[in-house]
């Protein structure tokens, strides 16, 4: 599979348009692209932003999306008959739909069982490759979702790999990690990791699945604890008699300057800490403030959380009462 595979997202969301926005910045051709989304709004959105871009909505979206239509007369009928609605760009340029080769899943993993046993038939047929960006769930409910209602071999059932991005993708600053099960081919692997890379600069395969939930608590949550951070430390520069606009633009770049510090320093980042705080200066009491309050057990919770959270919606929407199924 190129690297100009036909995407379907599933889902026209944040963080699919982040992925995709990343892509199309790369060079992605557009035409590969085709989005499901329910929410009109959102296409109207989409469609402004990304003219040219195939969107489908509807009820019978997310199957056009994948399956392809072979003969835009075939398009034209499910338009007619109010199945499906595509932007009216789309709609003239593209009408003729190449099924998909890889399908992102790019939905909420609340709504996640509900399109993937929507799309099991078609999934089950065509093979694309499944990636899934809902937190959580894992690749063996995933798997079970596609069987849903039937006696398949699991093994007739196309790869699924997770993949939990950060929403930087869409500044093509990404840090993602990535899980896939064995049954996923090199090829297949290559087509996630390319992926991803087009949107990140980091990119982490994990070997063990429950490690995603851990990637998800440090990279996937992690853009809004430095968010938190930087809110805070805008808020306390006003406190102190700044103006907001002089507080936020020197937080903002000092957090850029010590991120791309870490990155290219050779030194660790406890020698980058203690090389900016004097003996008894400005830092040394705030560093002795932010210990003293518990700053690290405070940061272990939080991370903790999220991964807690990752696992608990595996069992909450995962359908562990599917497993004697398969
Ligand atoms: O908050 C969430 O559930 C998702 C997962 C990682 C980032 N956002």
């Amino acid at each position: 599979m190129a690297m100009r595979s036909r995407l379907a997202f599933i889902g026209g969301g944040n963080m699919a348009e982040a992925i995709l926005g990343g892509l199309l910045a790369t060079g992605y051709p557009l035409s590969q692209c085709v989005v499901s989304e329910p929410l009109q709004a959102r296409c109207e959105f989409l469609h402004s932003k990304y003219p040219g871009l195939q969107i489908v909505s509807g009820p019978s979206a997310n199957q056009l999306a994948v399956n392809g239509s072979t003969s835009a007369a075939s398009t034209a009928a499910l338009i007619s008959e109010g199945s499906v609605h595509i932007n009216p760009t789309a709609a003239s340029s593209h009408s003729d739909f190449s099924a998909a080769e890889v399908v992102i899943f790019a939905v909420k993993p609340q709504v996640l069982r509900t399109v993937v046993e929507d799309l099991g038939s078609v999934l089950r047929t065509k093979k694309p490759l499944v990636i899934s960006i809902a937190a959580g769930i894992e690749t063996g409910a995933i798997a079970r979702f596609m069987a849903e209602g039937t006696r398949v071999d699991p093994r007739s059932l196309p790869p699924v790999i997770r993949v939990m991005p950060n929403t930087p993708s869409l500044v093509l600053e990404g840090a993602a990690g990535l899980y896939a099960t064995s049954d996923a081919t090199p090829a297949q692997r290559h087509v996630a990791e390319s992926l991803m890379a087009a949107v990140s600069k980091q990119v982490s395969w994990v070997e063990r699945e429950s490690l995603i939930d851990t990637v998800t608590g440090i990279s996937g949550s992690g853009p809004a604890y430095f968010f938190l951070m930087m809110e805070a430390m805008e808020d306390a520069g006003v406190a102190l008699g700044m103006d907001r606009e002089t507080a936020k633009a020197l937080t903002i770049q000092t957090c850029l300057g010590a991120a791309k510090m870490a990155q290219t320093s050779e030194d660790d980042l406890k020698t980058l800490r203690v090389k900016v705080t004097s003996p008894h200066g400005t830092t040394d009491a705030a560093i002795k403030t932010f210990e003293a309050g518990g700053f690290r057990e405070l940061v272990a919770k939080s991370v903790g959380a999220a991964d807690a959270r990752s696992r608990e919606l595996a069992l909450e929407l995962g359908g562990k009462d599917l497993s004697n199924k398969l």
